[in-house]
């Protein structure tokens, strides 16, 4: 059983997940609601920490700036494949995805065979969602564990009911790495919300870091701490800027 962790701090720098920890899930990657509330609380967390806020999410920086509408938040997209740093400067770890020739229409023609199947096509990355054809996650995990097997140098990730195509160069746990090295993340105590599978690898890094990992939802972790739901964690974030 994990604790709440401790009433936050202005002198942390903190890190946020979006899907699953600020927005509540939706059938579609674009049909997600961002609650004025979520936006406030990055707006408020961002001028109460002077600055040391970042989103860090599988979704690239233009679904983020899409959803946010908060363009000068630093902010990690695509797992840590891209990156927006606090002086907006933009930074990509890798051009292109290896194999995309190939496994994008291989992606497609399975997106397209089966009812419920989404490919979102995030360039570097690529998802198959399944959030609408939840029996077929067996089939879709042996089916691209064949289809990647020629490219070592990609990560499956697997989500929730999503499977995402990298490049294993870059995760959520090196991009948060990288802001702390820089102002005005460094020398503060790092703190990372997520929900996810495609999380660990933040808290990881977080533990590692002295930090403070928070799990929001349930499920088995590397995290230390633990919010129940989306709801908690924007409360647990309010508290700092009350
Ligand atoms: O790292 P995150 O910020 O949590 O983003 C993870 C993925 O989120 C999106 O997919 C998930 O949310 C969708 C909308 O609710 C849902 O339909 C889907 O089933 C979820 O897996 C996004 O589309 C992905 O690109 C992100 O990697
Ligand atoms: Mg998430």
């Amino acid at each position: 059983m994990l604790a709440r962790p401790p009433t936050p701090k202005a002198d942390w720098a903190y890190f946020c997940d979006i899907d699953g920890t600020l927005v509540a899930f939706a059938k579609h990657p674009d049909a997600v609601e961002v609650r004025e509330e979520a936006r406030h609380v990055l707006q408020q967390l961002f001028c109460v920490t002077h600055g040391a806020v970042a989103l860090v999410s599988g979704r690239s920086l233009a679904s983020i700036d899409a959803l946010f509408h908060l363009p000068f938040l630093p902010a990690a997209g695509l797992h840590g494949l891209e990156r927006r740093d606090p002086d907006g400067t933009y930074q990509r770890v890798i051009d292109r995805l290896p194999g995309r020739e190939q496994l994008l229409p291989a992606l497609s023609a399975l997106a397209a065979r089966f009812p419920g199947l989404l490919l979102e096509d995030k360039g570097i990355a690529l998802a198959l969602h399944y959030r609408q054809a939840p029996r077929l996650g067996g089939y879709l995990s042996h089916t691209i564990k064949r289809l990647v097997a020629p490219f070592p140098e990609l990560t499956v990730l697997k989500g929730k009911y999503v499977f995402e195509l990298k490049p294993h160069v870059a995760n959520k746990g090196e991009a948060i790495a990288a802001f702390m090295r820089i102002p005005p993340f460094c020398g503060r105590t790092p703190v990372f919300l997520g929900d996810d599978v495609t999380d660990e690898y933040g808290f990881e890094r977080i533990n590692q870091l002295g930090g403070l990992s928070i799990k929001v939802g349930p499920g088995q972790t590397l995290a230390r701490y633990r919010l129940p739901n989306i709801e908690a964690a924007l409360t647990w974030l309010q508290s700092l800027t009350h």
